[in-house]
């Protein structure tokens, strides 16, 4: 399988040059699959239609030249699914009742608004009810990180953003803003960030490049009293070591003694070899550009000196091909296509290859499978999806639900061991490690989760009603 786009081709056709067949014919040869037609006006001499055709991304830009070219064939116009998806966004604010008369405008605006802001202003906390604040978090990126395309800026960022904040919404009932900055200086970003707090109760970081990110985050945290929480880090450290505990069942493996490449020591990359270390892995061997992270080199990134200290522990020299051999996972969270066939044969038998880089992994998918016992990616297209998003909309909730100060560790090991536990022992299998983000269960279990190890960890500001009874038996 490889990565596709719908598109969908308005065609008129001069039925004394042409025919449907020969359009049919060509669409085929360059890949195209077609999965409707419309006939849209059947001329005497002209019929026009609507061809919906599934295109390999490699040749989405050649199917509309081959159509054109061909005699008797005019293509009038080419919609791309994925695009009309996006037309004017994707999110927008709605109210939460009618404004149908003065009375109505005179309780949700001024005078009576004015009662309800000076009761916040007398006490600061009313804004948890009588604001969206503890059901609203901000989206924030600078661009630089995106997915795994880079510095691509702010305003290329949104689309992403707004993805993330319909995510939060349908999964979680969470109300989620993107806030695209067009700076990419992390004491302006702090600065920001602060000063839009007030309205929040939550802040989502994503996709901010690192070794930028770690600083930010850790000043928002110690600044904020409200949850900061670095997606790209920590939302993709929890699910990759959800998939871990339940791939390494499969295997018959132990987190204790497995063998660990951590490729791609970013954002991600630095979260997962902590969390793992966190979860009782001993063996991680974190690879960069610059090769195995050693504990001999000093290195710039403050976070590359402290794994360094923790993993490694063998001192072993040299790049991925030094790393991986013998390892019993890999999980990258790099780049396209770092991983081949001859460095997954070096791997050692039953191996785990999580290859999370999106939007393309670091090795297809169908090369990888035949020499993979579990293989997962961050896609939605292929089975095994590891991707944060079946950690960020549950994590929120539970962080809103109990109005906890922070995400600390025993949240976010909770949060990992609530999503491996969505798949049944009886369910498991190499093809089913993971839950889907549409199970219901995934944010009900993150959530339950999050608020009992927030309240266990003295984080919890707030015992939610449906844990009270809970807390009390306690
Ligand atoms: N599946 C998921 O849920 C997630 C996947 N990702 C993906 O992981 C990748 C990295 O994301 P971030 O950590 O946010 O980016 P980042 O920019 O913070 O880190 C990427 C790291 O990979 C390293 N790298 C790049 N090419 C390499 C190579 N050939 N060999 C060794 N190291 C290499 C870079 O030097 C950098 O340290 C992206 O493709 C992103 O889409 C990130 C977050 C979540
Ligand atoms: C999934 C995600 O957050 C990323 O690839 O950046
Ligand atoms: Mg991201």
């Amino acid at each position: 399988m490889s990565i596709a786009t719908t598109m969908i081709i308005r065609l008129e056709i001069r039925k004394s040059i042409a025919s449907f067949g020969d359009v049919a014919s060509r669409i085929a040869e360059v890949g195209g699959d077609i999965v409707a037609i419309d006939v849209i006006r059947a001329g005497k001499d002209v019929t026009t239609r609507d061809i919906t055709v599934n295109v390999p991304d490699a040749a989405n830009g050649e199917i509309v030249g081959v159509l054109s070219d061909m005699p008797g064939i005019k293509v009038i116009n080419v919609s791309d699914r994925t695009f009309l998806a996006h037309l004017g966004g994707k999110i927008e604010v709605t109210p939460k009742m009618p404004i149908k008369n003065r009375e109505d405008l005179s309780q949700v605006y001024t005078p009576g608004v004015a009662r309800v802001s000076m009761a916040i202003h007398e006490d600061p906390n009313k804004a948890y009810s009588l604001t969206m604040k503890r059901n609203t978090v901000a989206v924030v990126t600078d661009g630089t990180a995106v997915l795994g395309l880079g510095d691509i800026g702010p305003e290329a960022a949104m689309p992403v953003m707004e993805g993330k904040a319909m995510l939060f919404k349908q999964l979680a009932n969470i109300d989620a803003f993107p806030l695209c900055l067009n700076t990419k200086d992390p004491d302006e970003i702090v600065k920001i960030v602060k000063a839009v707090a007030p309205g929040f109760g939550g802040i989502n970081l994503e996709d901010i490049s690192s070794p930028r990110c770690f600083d930010i985050e850790r000043r928002l945290e110690e600044e904020l009293d409200i949850p900061v929480f670095h997606d790209d880090q920590h939302g993709t450290a929890v699910v990759a070591l959800a998939g871990l505990l339940n791939a390494l069942k499969v295997v018959d493996k132990d987190i204790g003694t497995a063998r660990i490449v951590v490729v791609g020591i970013g954002a991600a990359g630095v979260s997962i070899c902590n969390l793992l270390l966190a979860a009782g892995a001993r063996n991680i061997y974190a690879v960069d550009r610059e090769g195995i992270l050693s504990a001999k080199i000093q290195y710039s990134n403050a976070e590359w000196n402290r794994l360094a200290q923790r993993t490694n522990t063998e001192g072993i020299t040299g790049g991925l091909p030094e790393a991986i051999r013998g390892a019993d996972v890999f999980i990258g969270v790099a780049g396209a296509g770092i991983l081949t066939v001859d460095l997954l044969k070096s791997m050692a038998e039953d191996n785990i290859v999580f290859a999370m880089a999106n939007p393309t992994p670091e090795i297809e998918p169908d090369l990888a499978e035949p020499h993979v016992r579990v293989l997962a990616t961050g896609r939605s297209d292929y089975p095994n999806q590891i991707n944060n998003v079946l950690c960020f909309p549950g994590i929120f909730r539970g962080a809103l639900d109990c109005r906890a100060r922070a995400v600390n560790l025993d949240m976010k090991l909770a949060a990992a061991k609530a999503i491996a536990s969505v798949v049944q022992p009886d369910e498991l299998n190499e093809h089913y490690i993971i839950p889907s983000i549409f199970n219901d269960k995934v944010v009900e279990y993150v959530r339950s989760a999050v608020i009992k190890a927030a309240i266990a960890t003295d984080t919890a500001r707030r015992i939610p009603p449906d844990f009270s009874a809970e807390t009390k038996e306690e």
